[in-house]
């Protein structure tokens, strides 16, 4: 399994937890990660039986390679320990939890999740933590929750709640979202983790999902929480590198391949010096090539 930057996050699909047919079908639609809900998609009369039903589908159901996160319900809330065990037990990659307003708070999902897997065998340090920033006290403190475990693998924004806790709501421009929007990028790249954006809750609005996945992708975020398997192609199409990103970034690859065994770690590329971020950024899009399928196993582009 590939955690921390290393594996892509364009989409992470939250699939209500208390919705048996969404539980079944969730792995079809090709989201990177599927996000299942314990939290606020489910009632409070809901809680145990959704939690069941969750469990119960990752022991059935193939979901095949695809990272797997569960929302647990808040750690102020009764349901939290008995969120953690099941979905320990379960073999859950990843607890996400929710409004996390400081580092103590992933100090103390890092102990419950540590006694759920002494208790159900599971190895030390294999179920992973990522942390949704959904509040004024989020955003101030989320250089330190990036950073607060190992088990870390990204920290999300949470917008309907957070633009609640400002006392304000969401705009088209998103302009309210800026300061949020950029504490988290340079939190989770400060501490080598994914950063995740919003849900965008307009789902028939495209031009709309576009426009901001364009931004958020422009920041550097990973990708975005998604609540509808239609936003998945759209936002990966935002992500898809074009023909000609793809072209450069191979030549890059092969140029630096050829200053490497001159011995050297620069070289100059059509009048532009190549160096080790520039390779970097090129690896980035030809993993995301890949990802999109626009280019074949050696890496030269096919399109779709
Ligand atoms: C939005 C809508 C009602 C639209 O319904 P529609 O009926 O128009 O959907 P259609 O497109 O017609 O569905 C076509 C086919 O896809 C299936 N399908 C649809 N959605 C699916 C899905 N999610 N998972 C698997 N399957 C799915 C469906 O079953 C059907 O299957 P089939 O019948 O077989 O054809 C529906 O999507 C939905 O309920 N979404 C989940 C909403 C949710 O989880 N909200 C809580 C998380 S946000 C939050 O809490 C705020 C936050 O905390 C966020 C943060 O922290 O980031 C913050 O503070 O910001
Ligand atoms: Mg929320």
């Amino acid at each position: 399994m590939v955690f921390k930057q290393d594996r892509l996050r364009r989409t992470m699909m939250f699939v209500p937890g208390n919705n048996a047919g969404m539980l079944k079908d969730a792995g079809i639609y090709g989201a990177d990660s599927i996000m299942f809900d314990l939290e606020d998609a489910v009632s409070l009369a809901e809680k145990d039986s959704a939690r069941t039903l969750v469990y119960e589908a990752l022991k059935t159901v193939d979901y095949g390679d695809t990272e797997l996160v569960v929302r647990v319900n808040g750690l102020d809330t009764e349901f939290v320990k008995a969120d953690v065990l099941a979905m320990v037990k379960a073999g859950i990659d990843v607890i996400r939890i929710p409004k996390t307003e400081n580092a103590a708070m992933i100090k103390e999902m890092e102990s419950l999740v540590a006694e759920a897997e002494q208790r159900f065998g599971r190895p030390v340090g294999s179920t992973h933590i990522m942390a949704a920033i959904e509040s004024a006290e989020g955003v101030l403190n989320v250089p330190a929750i990036a950073k607060a475990s190992e088990r870390m693998i990204g920290v999300a924004l949470s917008a309907e709640d957070y633009t609640t806790d400002l006392q304000t709501h969401r705009y088209p421009d998103g302009k309210e979202l800026e300061f949020a929007r950029n504490m988290i990028i340079h939190a989770a790249r400060a501490a080598h983790i994914s950063a995740f954006d919003t849900v965008y809750t307009d789902v028939d609005n495209t031009q709309g999902l576009i426009d901001e996945t364009e931004y958020i992708h422009q920041l550097g975020y990973d990708g975005k929480s998604v609540i509808n398997p239609r936003q998945i192609p759209v936002i990966n199409s935002v992500f898809e590198p074009t023909e000609a990103q793809v072209k450069n970034a191979q030549n890059v690859i092969a140029a630096i391949e050829r200053a490497h065994q001159a011995g050297s770690g620069v070289i100059s590329m059509n009048g532009q010096m190549v160096d080790r971020p520039v390779v970097l950024r090129a690896e980035r899009v030809m993993k995301l090539a890949q990802a999109s399928g626009i280019v074949d196993k050696e890496g030269h582009y096919i399109g779709k």
